[in-house]
């Protein structure tokens, strides 16, 4: 028998005290009569009040009570099969259901598809200030607080386990919806009353556990964030894995770190990941290009200023870098080019934490965090007080030293993968297979720009590759020479020495050339940031661009 089948009255019948049939309606099978005629199964069965009734080709539940003077007996029929098995099996299966119903510690509310209660347990009723019976045909919501069942009506889908609040105790509850026939016919909610004391303490602890749980996914999440950061930096030369493990365990603590490295090894990188690493990761990340500070604008730059404070300043004043760095990280790059007397007013504000805007009058503490680079012999420049000994101790406590190309020539072909992997994500095109041959070629290359220079070669070359595969002559087409020829050398000798007759002009217009090249490679053909660090308005860089 399916479980959805729907149970109807099959007969009734009522008896006197001794068993003898007064009245009956429907059950004409003679296997039922026989039954009823019997006074000592009708004893039975209203001593158990609920019989189980198997024939060979139906079965059926009797209910079956006193009444005055007698005994009234129901026959029920299409009783699923579990409800059948529960009733056969069990004998005491009615106290089960009394239990079920009554049980002070596990209460019970019944709603139909109208979210109307039909059954209340009487300690729900009494925890509510009800009497029993007193909730019946009242609507769900009127009476149990914060409930969901007339929800549970409404979408068919079991809520299981959950928190409830009640008259400010928290219960655990479920709540399940009931079907007849496929339909949904009501619900029922069942609330744990056992131990209120145990169930907030459970409640406690789940509310402990949840807010453990949400540190964990915080922390795996930065940590992975962290990782990715940590895996821009492309390498796995023993050099390369020392620098990340160096970043992870630098990274947490909150001191100044200098980045010191060849220009193009990747130092921005670096500063990068140790800001993301960092409790401050949530933070900016300000850099600060401190060669490219004139010293008449380098307060109102990097303090800020406050309205009207100068000619040609922002009605509304401006906050600096250092404000803007604000619980974050200020990245001072290239700070072995700040001119001396730059250096001493940074040095004030990483002694005293404190900025005070151009023409304000309120001092501001700032909490950041140090981090600096420099592709210069900072101890070379102090001998030559070219850079400030106390300035180099307040910014150095940790110094992470980048290893240049040529230290780790292992890395090129997994630098050369994760740029043509980028490279064919940016020109929407297949990323193409290397020839071996590829990355002796690359190998024997002397590389003064380092990995922004292989970069730079990469991405020349695959821009006119045509095939799928990348070949040594590739990089020949692309203007790329043997390694060691003249044009390779060219940039560390004059256009003099390189043997070409050249006239001044020509050769300050190379040079010229070369600059733009190397800057719009350096800022990734931003044109803004080209012209501010070479200090020409963006319409003189157009025109440059333009004769190329
Ligand atoms: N280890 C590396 N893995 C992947 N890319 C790298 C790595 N090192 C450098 N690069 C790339 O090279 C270019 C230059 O890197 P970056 O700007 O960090 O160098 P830098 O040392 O700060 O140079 P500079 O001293 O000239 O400012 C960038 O495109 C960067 O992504």
């Amino acid at each position: 028998m399916p479980d959805t089948a729907t149970a109807s009255i099959k007969a009734l019948v009522v008896t006197d005290d001794t068993g003898q049939r007064l009245f009956q309606l429907g059950g004409d099978d003679p296997r039922l009569k026989a039954l009823l005629s019997d006074p000592k199964w009708i004893a039975e069965a209203v001593q158990r009040r609920i019989m189980p009734v198997l024939l060979s080709d139906a079965s059926y539940i009797a209910l079956a009570t006193s009444i005055e003077g007698g005994r009234l007996v129901l026959f029920f029929d299409n009783v699923s099969e579990t409800v059948m098995r529960f009733f056969t099996q069990v004998e005491f299966a009615f106290d089960i259901i009394e239990h079920i119903l009554s049980d002070p510690y596990d209460a019970m509310a019944v709603i139909d598809a109208k979210t109307q209660l039909v059954f209340v347990s009487p300690i729900h009723e009494k925890f509510f200030g009800l009497g029993t019976g007193e909730s019946l045909g009242r609507n769900v919501r009127d009476v149990i607080q914060n409930t969901r069942l007339h929800h549970v009506v409404r979408t068919g889908v079991a809520e299981v386990g959950q928190i409830q609040k009640m008259e400010g105790s928290q219960r655990v509850v479920s709540r399940h919806p009931i079907r007849k026939n496929g339909t949904v016919v009501g619900a029922i909610g069942r609330v744990m009353f056992k131990g209120p004391q145990q169930v907030d303490a459970l409640a406690r602890q789940i509310k402990v556990l949840e807010k453990e749980v949400a540190t964990y996914q915080t922390q795996t999440k930065e940590a992975m964030r962290g990782e990715t950061f940590l895996n821009a930096i492309v390498g796995q030369s023993p050099a390369i894995q020392t620098l990340r493990d160096q970043i992870r365990k630098v990274a947490p603590l909150d001191i100044p770190v200098l980045i010191q490295g060849e220009s193009g090894t990747g130092k921005e990188l670096v500063a990068k990941a140790l800001h993301m690493l960092s409790p401050r990761g949530h933070g900016r990340l300000i850099t600060v290009n401190a060669a490219a500070l004139p010293a008449s604008l380098v307060e109102s730059e990097l303090f800020g200023y406050e309205a009207g404070s100068f000619t040609g300043a922002d009605q509304k004043g401006r906050p600096g870098k250092f404000e803007q760095a604000d619980k974050g990280t200020i990245f001072l790059d290239e700070i072995g080019d700040m001119p001396l007397e730059v250096q001493s007013k940074l040095l004030r504000v990483l002694q005293d934490r404190i900025v005070e805007r151009v023409g304000g009058d309120k001092p501001r503490h700032i909490d950041f965090r140090l981090c600096s680079a420099t592709n210069r012999d900072l101890e070379r420049f102090i001998d030559e007080n070219k850079f400030r000994l106390d300035l180099f101790y307040r910014i150095s406590p940790v110094i992470l030293k980048l290893p240049s190309l040529s230290e780790r020539l292992e890395d090129i072909p997994l630098l050369v993968e994760s740029f043509l992997t980028e490279l064919s994500a940016q020109y929407v095109r297949p990323v193409p297979e290397v020839d071996e041959a590829v990355f002796d070629f690359l190998r024997e290359r002397p590389w003064s720009g380092n990995v922004r220079e292989l970069r730079h070669v990469i991405e020349r070359t695959f821009v006119f590759l045509e095939s799928s595969r990348l070949v040594v002559s590739d990089f020949h087409q692309a203007g790329e020479q043997a390694p060691f020829s003249p044009t390779t050398a060219h940039r560390s000798a004059s256009p003099g020495e390189s043997g070409q007759a050249a006239t001044l002009k020509t050769a300050m217009n190379q040079l010229e050339r070369e600059m733009i090249a190397d800057a719009m490679a350096r800022f990734e053909g931003n044109k803004k940031k080209v012209a501010e660090f070479l200090g020409v308005s963006r319409s003189y860089l157009y025109t440059k661009l333009g004769e190329e």
